[in-house]
């Protein structure tokens, strides 16, 4: 690509709580005056992303780069739209959400002004892995940057969503309503058998409870479930803890938290794949990027692909 490069930027207003709005507004003010070229879509419901960055990419072929600002959860919308257009076109991301996991797994700054620079200062695209899962009961794909949950995680986006999560996002306590939705699920989420089998080898467990297959190394905002997830060496990480008692439970969660050494805890199944199936043999709270997916009884093979993207590399 060469110096002419234009952006498209998709615009969720609705991320961060609505900070976005002001976000976009200084951005939208530098690209005037710096003379950026640039186009620019807001979004105007749930989806809409994917619907812009599809035709936007079938239409674009060459020297555009579609930036989402937003969450994690406008990123992966844009995602797909761009994954499914017939177009390879890259992605940029201007992280304006609550918990930006992305941008912390792959080094981009989380001032949207700074990554901002990022993106315009960046001259050729780089090549990262991407999820991709595919729901047995429908053979449809779909595609994450991120991680996919089953069970406690995915319960606690699904609580901390229907909660307090927008009233208290307004005095920035996002983190409030995901520790009152965390103390909730503790309580509530019950262990539920699970079949796994990653690259032809099989594992059972009766009672799963936190299931992560993850891209990246991060989920909820800052947790680092997979510390050692690397997005180019086209692996999904499996990370899965049974059903625990509070004080291993809380043990665990110091660990994860404190020094990433959880995974060297008997009671942590940690492993790498390329070809993944994962069951659950009851209905269980699902999460995409910190999506909700409908409770269900998933069966899902995921597996990676390639996705470019437009900042520099700091991985
Ligand atoms: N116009 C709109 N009206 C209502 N919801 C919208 C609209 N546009 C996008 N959305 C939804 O906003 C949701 C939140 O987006 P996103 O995940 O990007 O922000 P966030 O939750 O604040 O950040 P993070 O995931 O990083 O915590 C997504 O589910 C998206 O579908």
């Amino acid at each position: 690509m060469d110096e002419k490069t234009n952006y498209y930027f998709i615009v969720n207003k609705w991320a961060g709580a609505r900070h976005s709005v002001q976000t976009w507004d200084k951005l939208h003010q530098y690209l005037l005056q710096n003379e950026v070229q640039f186009e620019r879509a807001i979004t105007e419901y749930p989806k809409h992303a994917t619907e812009l960055a599809q035709k936007f990419a079938d239409e674009h072929p060459t020297n555009w780069v579609i930036v989402a600002l937003g969450g994690d959860g406008t990123l992966l919308e844009v995602l797909n739209g761009v994954q499914h257009s017939k177009n390879k076109i890259p992605i940029g991301y201007i992280p304006a959400g609550s918990g930006n996991d992305f941008a912390r797994a792959v080094g981009l700054a989380r001032d949207p002004y700074q990554a901002l620079q990022q993106l315009i200062q960046t001259t050729a695209p780089i090549e990262l892995d991407v999820g991709v899962y595919q729901d047995q009961n429908n053979q449809i794909e779909h595609y994450f940057s991120n991680n996919i949950g089953i069970g406690f995680d995915a319960n606690v986006v699904y609580q901390a969503n229907r909660g307090q999560k927008l009233k208290l996002s307004k005095w920035h306590l996002e983190s409030a309503a995901y520790a009152s939705a965390l103390l909730k699920t503790l309580i509530t989420q019950k262990g539920f058998p699970l079949n796994i089998t990653i690259d032809g080898e099989k594992y059972e467990f009766p009672n799963a409870f936190v299931v992560s297959l993850t891209n990246i190394k991060y989920f909820g905002g800052g947790i680092g479930i997979a510390p050692l997830a690397q997005m180019t060496d086209g692996k999904i990480d499996v990370v899965i803890t049974e059903k625990l008692n509070i004080f291993r439970f809380i043990r665990l969660f110091t660990k994860l938290l404190i020094n990433g050494k959880h995974l060297e805890m008997s009671n942590v199944f940690f492993k790498t794949g390329r070809q993944i199936q994962v069951q659950s043999f009851s209905a269980e709270h699902g999460q995409v990027n910190g999506e909700d997916l409908p409770k269900q009884n998933f069966d899902l093979k995921i597996w990676t692909t390639k996705q470019n993207f437009w900042f520099t590399n700091q991985i």
